[in-house]
């Protein structure tokens, strides 16, 4: 794991890059002190060059601040350079973990994740830490050393110099509380926009097939304008305190020259001392002035991260015990109730029962009974409020997520592929595929055949989501790949909603294997004839368990045989 579930990650991440950054720290304490060179140059102009009319001075002074200048820009290079390895270093760090959150938002935080982006979120922080902002606070910590040295010129223009820095800095401490508000406001409405697009993009055959494109088009530009709206506001308030606080600095800085050419009138100081307090001065402030200008991108960096915090930390790995065995012997279901996540009302409550190997579990129910809502809980997708589901005696979260994934295959209702090809998506995207376990896992689900006759087999690239297949062609490739590794737990969620019959006859082949094998098959169908090849059926009404026990004794009691055929033909809606 990247840290432990208190630490925030990107304050790790930012902590695992201390050494460089304290190196940056002492750059930027060099290149603060060789910025006096042009005032220093001034003042040695001023009082000894033009005093003494000297020119061998002149060019060994001049010699000296070119040297000096070339120093200074070359370790700014260094510095901005450094930063953007940072920046890189961070978010190389991070995008797993942004990942894994992306993913698991959805499922772990429900409607609290609306909005939330960890990978734009990464993305924003990236480029606040490659951007000259970082190199400006990194300078802030200096401008105590430059009022020091205006006040040993003369404590008049020093206490000037402080005075004028407090009232910027107080300029600045407005400009961060009132841009807070606004910035949150700019996420949210970016957001908007990003998630329309995406749906549009999901559902383009929907809009294309009914004419919703203008409908949408209109939403669309709609959240457009929004954010085109906060934006404006956003840039406008900015603008107006990056303009008030240069006008300040420069009226600052004149205020010095009057100040300094007074004391200079009273022979307090020399001509010398007052120009280069001036250029002391401006200076000393501007690391503010550089702040300013990028304070929108910090403070969005800033909640950037808090959000990004947020999301990786709701989506860490539970704690998960290492080398537990796979489960081999029982499916047990205690007085489950589970909810959608992030929700408190239960969908389905009530629900136990034991399964053996070699048991297959059929769930019936009308529409909207609770189906799949269970079969989330039972592969642990969707939390349990209460009661709990155990594959011998253990809790699903007790494994570690990537060894659990060997031992359960489901099928979901929206079969969801991914853009790869036949045989990646079976083995599901395995870092080193097994060919004869996808063979196997494909000749299961009886694929081989449709597979082989693609235009390149197993090789052949499927599209986002499957695209360039049929519904049944994916239905029968997600079985494949819920198949894959023979794992002891099978859950289907309407295997056969897309099926002919050979479909279907695979399918009922591939569910009496799998618990010839010792494994536990549970499916969730509409169609009595899709239990032909289990022993046990669970019937869900109203999200309460409502029958279970041997598949003839609860069908006798739900969908009586219908006598002109002998057969149980009624849908289980109709029940
Ligand atoms: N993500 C969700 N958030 C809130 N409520 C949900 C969510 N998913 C489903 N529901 C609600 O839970 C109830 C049960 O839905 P579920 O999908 O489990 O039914 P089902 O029995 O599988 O139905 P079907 O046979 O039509 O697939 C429904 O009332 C549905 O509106």
């Amino acid at each position: 794991m990247l840290q432990s579930k208190s630490q925030k990650p990107v304050h790790h991440a930012l902590r695992a890059c201390s050494g460089a950054m304290l190196a940056i720290f002492l750059v930027s304490a060099v290149v603060n002190v060789l910025m006096l060179t042009g005032p220093l140059f001034m003042l040695q102009i001023y009082d000894r060059v033009l005093a003494s009319s000297s020119v061998p001075t002149l060019v060994v002074l001049a010699g000296i601040a070119i040297g000096l200048y070339l120093m200074g820009g070359m370790l700014d290079i260094l510095r901005l350079r450094a930063l953007n390895r940072i920046a890189m270093r961070v978010y190389a760090r991070l995008s797993g973990p942004a990942f894994r959150a992306n993913m698991r938002m959805p499922v772990l935080m429900g409607r609290r994740a609306a909005g939330m982006a960890p990978h734009r979120d990464l993305e924003a922080i990236r480029r606040f830490l490659g951007s000259p902002g970082p190199a400006a606070i990194f300078d802030m910590p200096f401008m105590p050393f430059y009022f020091l040295l205006i006040f040993l010129f003369h404590a008049w223009l020093g206490t000037l110099a402080v005075v004028g820095g407090v009232v910027i800095a107080c300029l600045v401490i407005t400009n961060e509380y009132l841009s807070r508000g606004p910035s949150r406001e700019l996420s949210g409405t970016s957001g908007a926009q990003s998630r329309l697009m995406g749906a549009a993009r999901r559902n383009a055959e929907v809009l294309t097939s009914m004419g919703m494109f203008d409908s949408l088009s209109r939403r669309y530009s709609g959240a457009v304008e929004e954010h085109y709206l906060r934006q404006q506001a956003m840039t406008d308030h900015s603008n107006f305190f990056s303009s008030v606080i240069k006008m300040l600095r420069l009226m600052l800085q004149s205020a010095m020259l009057g100040l300094g050419a007074f004391l200079v009138i009273q022979q307090e100081i020399t001509a010398g001392v007052m120009i280069a307090a001036s250029i002391i001065m401006a200076r000393a402030l501007a690391p503010i002035e550089q702040a300013v200008s990028h304070w929108p991108s910090f403070v969005a960096a800033r909640q950037a991260a808090g959000r990004f915090d947020e999301a990786v930390q709701a989506c860490g790995d539970p704690a998960a015990t290492e080398g537990l065995p796979a489960p081999t012997e029982t499916l047990r279901v205690e007085g489950l109730a589970t909810a959608a996540p992030g929700e408190q009302a239960p969908l389905l409550q009530g629900v136990g029962f034991e399964l053996r190997a070699g048991d297959g579990l059929g769930v019936v129910g009308p529409s909207g009974a609770g189906k799949t809502s269970f079969a989330r809980a039972l592969m642990g997708i969707w939390p349990a409020l209460h009661g709990s589901v155990r594959l011998d005696g253990a809790t699903l979260d007790q494994w570690p997520e990537a060894e659990r994934g060997r031992f359960v295959g489901y099928l979901p209702q929206d079969v969801e592929l991914f853009d790869g090809t036949v045989a990646e998506n079976i083995c599901r995207f395995a870092a080193e595929p097994d060919i004869m376990a996808i063979l196997k896992a494909a000749k299961l689900a009886g694929i081989h055949q449709m597979v082989t006759a693609l235009p390149e087999g197993y090789e052949t690239v499927i599209g986002e989501n499957g695209a360039r297949l049929s519904a049944g062609q994916r239905q029968r490739i997600g079985l494949a790949r819920a198949l894959f590794g023979d794992p002891f737990l099978v859950m289907l969620d309407e295997p056969n909603s897309n099926l002919d019959m050979v479909g279907e006859r695979a399918l009922t082949t591939a569910i009496g294997e799998v618990r010839a094998r010792g494994g536990i098959v549970v499916v969730i169908a509409h169609r009595p004839s899709a239990l032909t090849a289990l022993n046990k059926v669970l019937m869900i009404q109203d999200g309460q368990q409502v029958q279970f026990g041997d598949r003839d004794e609860v069908l006798d009691k739900v969908v009586p045989v219908t006598k002109a055929s002998g057969s149980r033909e009624m849908q289980f809606d109709a029940v």
